[in-house]
């Protein structure tokens, strides 16, 4: 049963990006492509390029770009706004507070003077400052609309929260909290802020905290992280000097506000290695700074990024995000070839089919339909027959299986029984024809379904489009009786993101006294897979799951279909359960003993990151050589049916390279409904998740 039509996601009301007009943070992607002056390449960011400028997007192209300029000197906001939008800027960062509010740090009023001193100064300065308005005259003329559509506000630098001297200290809260007061009074959308170095970051969160408290409309906190501190090696290792820890430590300081705070992560001219790259792709990036100093010049002058940063900057342009630009124009041929060219570079970021029809639905929650509890509609069904890759398998799988079964010497005499268990609106029974007009064998096909509705379409279709040759059988297959068909072959795609979680066993299983003697199953068999999830956004959307009318752990263990995207795994898939049909253990009615499972695995953490949840997949033997599979190593090309089935945890676990995870999983079957239960067991013991089926079940009828 295919996934990615689930629409009625949980996450709807996703953060529009800074400077689009209007449309979905995805259309918002989308807009920002413009068309590359030239079409060579520009990989070669030294010689010669592809890129050569010129090629500017248009103001009011929509409203809608993905780069924005931080204006750090600028005498006239208003005027250095308007001219950053005429040269193709989505949106600007501006100062929030006059430079003059500058309250001098311990370091600038000299390293000699004693500390006594040296806070008396400050209290003077900031006595002083007391007098004058906090805010830039200029900002009196920047009216309200621009202020949320076009501008990211800036927070002082010198604020340091968590000095440890205590004036500053002091003094920093206070200026903190006025401007974000004042952020929020404009009605600003983000506001970016400093991550001071070396992760001293509590009393910033507590004021953060507080201020969402009583702040109803805050804006969004975009914290500046640089990508890398020096002496990050690659292994991802937690240190001082890692640039993650510190966000991390405000992450879990700020564990109530999730969802307002996102990364601003500044692009370092050394890059980290690739796991803590990776690392950071599973964190809530909403934007990349990029300093002008790290623009190369190609030969005809224009701004280009080294092939290391191009790279880095496609694997970014999967997460939905902006760019901010920073630093003084380093390139003569002017600041605007900087947006340019790195719409040109998003221009050419690869997509497939299993990224686009997944647009929009990135890193969202959506429930698991329950396709034999509920009755699909005509929309649902629409969605997944547009499949390429899956209705292409069934055809080969059911012509190899027509071919073994029926020697050619009996292809004229043998008359095959297909049933299609499970048929919807009939795609299924369609490839099964064509698989038996190319296999040159005769059948016959029984279509079975449930839903009434769908049983419409597939009445219409058998008196227009297959008369004599197609049976419909309006029933549930479990009810099915011995004497309605002696099928040769099971034709069923009862399958969910994590295999048997839409109960294709349960399903199969009680119609198995209508397979024939010898008869085969098209899927022979499933295999679930785990594997172990750190994605920050997912943690943060599922802890946007709360409901006030249920039990406070509901939300956290209930298993979520995901397009994983902003994401990594922290260790390779393992398999989990496996059904074969028919079952090797069967009784005489065809039905295996038990349908229960339980397995533990234990994972080698493969790199440094935050265990929030086990990401599941599938994949499945249709017949011979045929197959399907969601696994992220192993995905079949073009198969975009199903997004990966996500199990959270109640907590996020912080988890070194080298570290064993271990994870017990359960499935439970009642008389009524089937249910997961899951538990970690190492490197620390949760609770057992879904103990129960307190918070999720699926139904069997
Ligand atoms: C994922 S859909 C697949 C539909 C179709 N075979 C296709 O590929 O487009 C699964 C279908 O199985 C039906 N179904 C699920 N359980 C069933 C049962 N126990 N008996 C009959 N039909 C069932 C559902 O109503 C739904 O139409």
């Amino acid at each position: 049963m295919s996934s990615s039509e689930k629409r009625d996601c949980n996450g709807a009301d996703k953060e529009e990006p800074i400077g689009s007009a209007s449309g979905s943070a995805t259309a918002a992607a989308e807009a920002v492509a413009v068309e590359p002056a030239k079409e060579d390449s520009a990989a070669d960011a030294g010689k010669s390029s592809g890129y050569s400028g010129g090629n500017r997007s248009k103001r009011g192209n929509s409203g809608r770009a993905l780069c924005g300029i931080d204006l750090a000197f600028c005498s006239d906001q208003k005027a250095g706004m308007l001219e950053a939008h005429s040269l193709g800027y989505a949106f600007v960062c501006l100062p929030l507070f006059h430079p003059r509010n500058v309250v001098r740090t311990g370091a600038d009023v000299g390293g000699h003077a004693d500390q006594e001193e040296e806070e008396g100064q400050r209290h003077r300065q900031l006595d002083q400052l007391r007098l004058l308005p906090a805010t830039r005259p200029d900002h009196l003329v920047i009216d309200s609309e621009d202020w949320t559509r076009f501008v990211v506000g800036k927070i002082s630098a010198w604020i340091r929260c968590d000095s440890s001297w205590e004036a500053e200290r002091l003094q920093s809260l206070a200026a903190l909290r006025q401007e974000l007061s004042w952020a929020a009074h404009i009605g600003l959308v983000a506001c970016l802020i400093d991550l001071p170095d070396g992760g001293r970051v509590s009393n910033l969160a507590r004021a953060l905290l507080a201020f969402h408290r009583a702040e109803r409309s805050a804006p969004l906190m975009w914290v500046r992280v640089p990508m890398a501190a020096e002496q990050v090696g690659d292994d991802g290792d937690i240190a001082s000097n890692d640039p993650w820890l510190w966000w991390h430590r405000l992450c879990r300081l700020c564990d109530l506000i999730l969802g307002q705070l996102g990364v601003a992560l500044e692009v370092t001219a050394d890059l980290p290695g690739p796991a803590a790259v990776q690392r950071w792709l599973a964190e809530p990036v909403k934007a990349l700074v990029l300093p002008t100093s790290l623009f190369l010049t190609n030969q005809s002058g224009y701004p280009v990024l080294s092939k290391a940063h191009q790279a880095l900057l496609m694997k970014f342009f999967r997460l939905q995000l902006q760019v901010i630009i920073t630093g003084s124009c380093r390139h003569e041929k002017g600041i605007e070839y900087y947006q340019q060219y790195i719409n040109w570079l998003y221009s050419r970021r690869s997509t497939d089919l299993y990224s686009s029809q997944g647009k929009g639905y990135e890193d969202t929650l959506q429930d698991p339909l329950q396709p034999l509890a509920d009755n699909l509609h005509s929309a649902t069904y629409q969605v997944f027959e547009m499949d390429p890759y899956k209705y292409r398998a069934y055809r080969e799988a059911v012509r190899q299986a027509l071919v073994e079964m029926v020697p050619d010497s009996e292809a004229e005499s043998r008359l095959v029984t297909i049933a299609v268990l499970g048929a919807g609106r009939g795609p299924l029974v369609q490839e099964c024809l064509i698989a038996g007009r190319q296999s040159g064998r005769r059948i016959r096909v029984f279509a079975v379904e449930k839903n009434g509705n769908a049983v419409n379409t597939l009445l219409n279709r058998s008196l227009s489009e297959w008369p004599d040759s197609v049976v419909v059988l309006p029933t549930d297959m479990r009810q099915l009786k011995p004497t309605d068909l002696q099928a040769d072959i099971f034709v069923s795609e009862l399958l969910g993101s994590f295999g048997d979680n839409e109960l294709s066993p349960e399903c199969l299983d009680g119609a198995m006294h209508c397979l024939a003697e010898g008869g085969v199953s098209i899927p022979m068999s499933y295999t679930s897979y785990l594997a172990p999830m750190h994605s920050s956004t997912v943690y943060k959307e599922v802890t946007r799951q709360r409901d006030p009318e249920k039990p406070y752990y509901t939300f956290l263990e209930t298993p979520y279909v995901v397009n994983l995207v902003n994401s990594e795994l922290l260790a390779p898939p393992q398999p989990v359960f496996t059904f074969r049909h028919p079952a090797e253990s069967a009784g005489p009615d065809g039905r295996p003993a038990s349908n229960e499972r339980y397995i533990e695995l234990t994972y080698r953490a493969e790199r440094t990151g935050v265990l929030h949840g086990f990401a599941g997949y599938f994949d499945s033997r249709l017949y011979g050589s045929v197959s399907m599979s969601i696994l992220p190593e192993d995905h079949s090309p073009d198969l975009f049916s199903w997004f990966p089935l996500v199990f959270p945890l109640h907590y996020p676990v912080p988890v070194k390279c080298g570290d064993a995870i271990t994870v017990a999983m359960w499935r439970v079957v009642s008389a009524t409904a089937v249910w997961y239960e899951w538990a970690l067991l190492a490197p620390v013991v949760l609770p057992i998740h879904n103990a129960g089926g307190r918070s999720f079940t699926i139904n069997l009828y």
